[in-house]
């Protein structure tokens, strides 16, 4: 568990290196000694766990709750209360804000070692679930799901930003042929080495790779206008041919992709899908123009 980080907020000093023994063997223990610290520690270092003591000179327990919840980036965190006496309305009113328990005082530490231990796990169950609805199982990289997600927030911050946001598709030529002559299991290897291909290209040239489906991997490159989208889909396209992969001789000497892109400049929201279409059909184009080419121009969402 020892990449788990558990945030301990506490004004004492006393409670906080009492709790720190508690948890240590069981994850990184990261410390905030107020309100405020808590909230900005649990935003810059996104804990697995807090353990918030509720009475604090600044801001109380309660309020940092309620701050946590309302801001996206941390709402997720689970969070535990430290609390000088059981009270029934205080630990109703806690679990009602969504804390998910309590914790008494003073430690009891096999109580609090067991109940730290049995949140831990459950955080280790929702990454996994996490890591299965969001990455492709084939080629380990984001699925389909997590670029639907990824576009909101991309074509948001570009209409918000002004920025143009280009979308690429990147689709394997030929690909039923090469399934038909080699096998699907070869097929699948060979999906695997075109997505980490475009992958670590992508971290090179920055941007987001996701599977959407099929033989089709799909782009996008915040802040990228057509010309800079045109010259780095270009080097991923030579990037794939350069695996050289052999594909049916009298088709092709290698595996090749084709790829369509639109670098959109946003004037309207709700329109994400539009993008797509647009890149779609520069796709068709480049694999009509004889494949292995990219195709795509700039757009205008309004
Ligand atoms: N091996 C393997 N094949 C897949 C997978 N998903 C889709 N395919 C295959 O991808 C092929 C796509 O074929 P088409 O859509 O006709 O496209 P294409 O043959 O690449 O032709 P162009 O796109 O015009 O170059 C089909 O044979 C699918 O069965 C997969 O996960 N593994």
């Amino acid at each position: 568990m020892n990449d788990l980080k558990v945030l301990i907020v506490d004004d004492d000093k006393t409670n906080r290196r009492v709790l720190k023994e508690i948890v240590e063997s069981m994850a990184l223990v990261l410390f905030a000694k107020n309100g405020q610290q808590a909230i900005d520690k649990s935003v810059e270092l996104q804990p697995d766990l807090i353990l918030l003591d509720i009475v604090m000179p600044d801001i109380s327990g309660f309020d940092v709750l309620n701050q946590l919840k309302n801001n996206p980036k941390v709402d997720h965190i689970p969070v535990v209360f430290i609390t000088g006496k059981h009270e029934n309305e205080i630990e109703e009113r806690g679990l009602r804000m969504g804390a998910i328990d309590f914790i008494t005082k003073p430690f009891h530490s096999g109580i609090v070692q067991a109940r730290v231990y049995n949140h831990l796990q459950s955080v280790i169950q929702k990454k996994l679930l996490d890591h299965y609805a969001y990455i492709d199982p084939l080629t380990s990289i984001p699925n389909r799901r997590q670029f639907n997600a990824r576009l909101q927030q991309e074509y948001l911050h570009a209409l918000e930003s002004n920025q143009i946001l280009t979308l690429a598709i990147v689709d394997v030529d030929n690909f039923k042929l090469y399934n038909d002559h080699y096998g699907h299991l070869k097929g699948d290897q060979v999906l695997k080495q075109v997505a980490k291909a475009v992958e670590n290209q992508m971290k090179i040239l920055g941007g987001f790779v996701a599977r959407f489906g099929g033989e089709e991997l799909v782009i996008l490159m915040p802040n990228t206008n057509a010309i800079e989208a045109s010259s780095r889909l270009e080097e991923i396209r030579q990037s794939v041919e350069s695996l050289e992969i052999p594909h049916i001789k009298n088709i092709s000497d290698y595996v090749t992709v084709s790829i369509g892109y639109s670098s959109a400049n946003i004037l309207q929201k709700g329109h994400a899908n539009t993008i797509f279409e647009i890149a779609d059909k520069y796709l068709y184009i480049a694999k009509s123009n004889g494949r292995n080419q990219v195709n795509g121009q700039t757009s205008t969402i309004k």
